[in-house]
């Protein structure tokens, strides 16, 4: 083939700050947002390929650069132009998946078909995301609800785009896999995807702590996972803890996400709101309590899940709890009123970074 592929995947006008950012691609709290201001809007394509290429993938499973790229460019183009479940979305859920992927616990124990299925459910796992949520779906009766007889309507929705798009002989990164590794990473990609599925939260939260009650590890401290229901049951755990993490990251760039994950649950609430349905939680603009749905998130969902990540994986998580910590005491501070002699009030975007708040004492 003639049109060669650019060295980072992508057409860039920016290769060498782009690169020094890919080369940060293993640690936690790479900035997807800089990524996807210097790939061109292509931050999925781009961190996937990366990804693909330091796990040498494409030599292990013989898989064509142009047919991964033309894969990665349909699927970045197939997720929806929504405030949060957007391509950035995607790519930092499977940034996230691939510093998972390296904990010291894990090490030895996934196998290559294992990792590139947990890499590739992670890409896809919000493609084709509408931004409103399941039961709006359901309380509106759409065809997808009526598609999916409303059980994980949006998840199932995610994995048949991503498969149907391998359908073409040009864009099929497994056609060099053997019948029997297609079928195995099929059916864990639906498992780890169907699993990010919030209604799922409790029962996968349930198991991972059974898990760690009862863990076995060998001499250096790596996890032993014998069953097939054992190893897809870590797996579904860490797509779904990267999904959970954006509290977990650097403050400035948690800060975005809850920005964008507010617009899109507000303009559901206005959707509802026209159409004389309930408005559903945290979902109405008029009355945003933002720091206290965050502290609800993290105190509720997000800490008794990544506390128990860390336990089961000790010590490799410890330093992202102790971030998430910190941020949690961040939003928390900022919900009771600030207390001073004068009678004093905030004014200015909330959930803004620091340098956005005004404290003004009103007399
Ligand atoms: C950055 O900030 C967020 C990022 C993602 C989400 C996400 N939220 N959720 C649900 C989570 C539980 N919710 C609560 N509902 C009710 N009644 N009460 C609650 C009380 C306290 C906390 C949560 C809830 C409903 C929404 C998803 O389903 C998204 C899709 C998949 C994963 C997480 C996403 C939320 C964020 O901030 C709130
Ligand atoms: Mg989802
Ligand atoms: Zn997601």
């Amino acid at each position: 083939r003639k049109d060669s592929i650019p060295e980072l995947g992508v057409q860039t006008f920016h290769t060498d700050e782009l690169r020094s950012l890919m080369s940060h691609i293993d640690d936690w709290g790479l900035d997807t947002f800089r990524i996807e201001d210097l790939s061109g809007q292509r931050p999925l394509t781009a961190i996937t390929y990366k990804i693909f290429q330091e796990r040498f993938l494409l030599r292990t499973y013989a898989i064509e650069p142009h047919t991964l790229i033309s894969y990665l460019l349909t699927l970045e183009d197939h997720y929806q132009q929504v405030p949060y479940h957007n391509k950035a979305h995607g790519a930092d859920v499977c940034q996230s998946m691939h510093v998972l992927l390296n904990a010291s616990a894990l090490d030895g124990v996934f196998t290559e078909l294992e990792i590139m299925s947990a890499i590739f459910a992670s890409a896809v796992h919000d493609v084709d995301h509408p931004g409103v949520t399941n039961q709006f779906l359901i309380n509106t009766r759409n065809d997808l609800a009526i598609m999916y007889n409303d059980e994980s309507v949006l998840e199932n929705h995610h994995l048949a785009v991503a498969f149907k798009l391998l359908q073409a002989d040009e864009r099929n990164i497994f056609s060099n896999l053997a019948a029997k590794q297609i079928k195995t990473l099929r059916k864990m990609v639906i498992d780890m995807v169907l699993a990010t599925d919030m209604s799922k939260h409790m029962k996968l939260l349930a198991d991972l702590k059974t898990m760690v009650e009862s863990k076995k590890v060998t001499g250096n401290n790596i996890i032993m996972l014998e069953s097939y229901d054992d190893r897809i049951q870590v797996l579904q755990n860490m797509i779904h803890c990267a999904d959970l993490s954006n509290p977990t990251k650097p403050l400035d760039i948690y800060i975005k996400w809850t920005d964008r994950i507010m617009e899109e649950f507000w303009r559901q609430g206005d959707k509802e709101r026209d159409l004389g349905l309930e408005i559903s939680p945290m979902c109405d603009r008029h009355v945003a309590s933002v720091e206290k749905h965050q502290v609800g998130f993290i105190e509720f969902i997000v800490h008794p899940l990544w506390e128990t990540w860390a336990d089961l994986v000790y010590p490799d998580a410890s330093a992202i709890l102790e971030t998430l910590e910190q941020n949690r005491d961040w939003y928390q501070a900022r919900l009771s009123p600030p207390s001073s002699s004068s009678s004093s009030t905030t004014t200015g975007n909330l959930s803004n970074s620091p340098t956005n708040i005004h404290i003004v004492s009103v007399h």
